[in-house]
């Protein structure tokens, strides 16, 4: 680890042409990298961001000051490899203490050659693009000619229109348990309920809590047909999250389409949008989206408050789905974005934010008993 005062010069230049200052702390050999610009505000986790396959496209920004102090473990990957394109933060702590800590920050960082960069003013960064939005960026370690690297971002596409979930999802369906297993068949000798769950970016901590819950699970690549899901007799369908526009999964609203009504069905963030997508409602980019571990979710039956986990950029248009039969069944009091929905005439029902957490508070895992009431319902085990 190269000493602070010695690390490479970094530059992060946004579309719109303003220009921070820092220092690579990890992986300045790569040079460059480009993304769509965004922050989020949860205190810890930065492992759980970093290894979310929903933040492919993205460089992320924490909120939070200091980062590293707690390493990288073993457990809380949330996917095999780090997504984010690059990660920028205020101040990098390279001495992690913690008893699970296997490795630092940077060497995490090093070891699948994704640059970090530190000495940002992550606030500055931060009330920016809570003014512009979302913006695309470029960080570079091997040049300080601006004019250029402002071309190279805007050359760059951005999220919208554009078909992420490729990037991320599995290439052949697997067996889930306690870890991604080299099989993809249902275990006999189990009797746990059988949940398909469709790939689109799956954060491990969902497959993890469908498990907790009784469930064996199947994941199947994003591009697996229905009659390919439908042939293996699953007693549900799960639609994971996953990176990008959900406009642009053009097949897997097909998919979900032909889905819905055969089995019950539970979606997470993009899962969501695409349950939205493809019962005949939009989806529209939020301004500058909702990554953090304390948004507050209203519950519209109960009227309880969750304090909820979420990553999102773009959403439900609240609006598209008057004419649908579905009730709304969660509301974001923030900015009164639609947070969840259920079906009236289907086992079907989607959450936009992260009833797995990980990072985040846990107030919302009763959604995973929920799915599997509703299998036990639809099996006709309970009323
Ligand atoms: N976590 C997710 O599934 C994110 C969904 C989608 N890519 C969005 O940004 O809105």
């Amino acid at each position: 680890m190269t000493a602070p005062w010695k690390r490479p010069r970094a530059l992060l230049v946004l579309e719109d042409g303003t220009v921070f200052k820092g220092y690579a702390f990890a992986s300045a050999e790569q040079g460059r990298a480009l993304g769509e610009v965004v922050f989020n505000t949860a205190m810890t986790g930065y492992q759980e961001v970093l290894t979310d396959p929903s933040y492919k496209g993205q460089i992320v920004t924490m909120t939070y000051p200091l980062t590293g102090n707690y390493g990288i473990n073993d457990e809380d990957m949330e996917s095999a490899a780090i997504q984010v394109e690059a990660f920028i933060i205020k101040e990098y702590q390279d001495f992690p203490s913690n008893w699970r800590s296997r490795k630092s920050l940077a060497q995490f960082l090093e070891e699948h050659r994704v640059l970090g960069i530190e000495g940002i003013d992550t606030r500055r960064l931060t009330r920016h693009i809570r003014l512009a939005g979302a913006l695309r960026g470029v960080i570079a370690t091997d040049t300080d000619d601006v004019g250029a690297l402002l071309d190279q971002v805007r050359d760059f596409p951005g999220l919208k229109g554009v078909d992420m979930v490729r990037r991320v999802t599995c290439s052949r369906p697997y067996r889930w348990e306690k870890g991604p297993q080299p099989d993809a068949a249902w275990r006999e000798d189990k009797p746990d309920f059988r949940v398909a769950a469709l790939d689109f970016g799956v954060k491990y901590n969902i497959l993890r809590n469908l498990e907790r819950c009784g469930c064996q699970v199947l994941v199947f690549p994003a591009t697996a047909s229905p009659e390919e899901i439908l042939a293996t007799q699953p007693d549900g369908i799960f639609l994971s999250n996953g990176p990008g526009d959900p406009a642009a999964v053009t097949y897997g609203i097909e998919t979900v389409r032909k889905l819905l009504g055969t089995k019950p069905m539970f979606g997470i963030c993009l899962g969501h949008q695409l349950m939205g997508l493809a019962l005949g409602g939009r989806t529209f980019k939020l301004k500058f989206g909702h990554r953090g571990a304390n948004q507050p979710v209203k519950d519209l039956s109960t009227g309880r408050v969750e304090v909820t986990s979420q990553n999102h950029g773009f959403c439900v248009d609240l609006e598209s789905m008057q004419d649908i039969p579905v009730r709304l069944t969660h509301i974001n009091l923030n900015d009164n974005t639609l947070e969840g929905m259920e079906h009236l005439e289907m086992p079907a029902f989607s959450v936009q934010y992260h009833p797995e957490a990980a990072p985040g508070p846990h107030d919302a895992t009763y959604l995973f008993e929920r799915f599997v009431n509703l299998i036990r319902k639809d099996k006709g085990l309970q009323d």
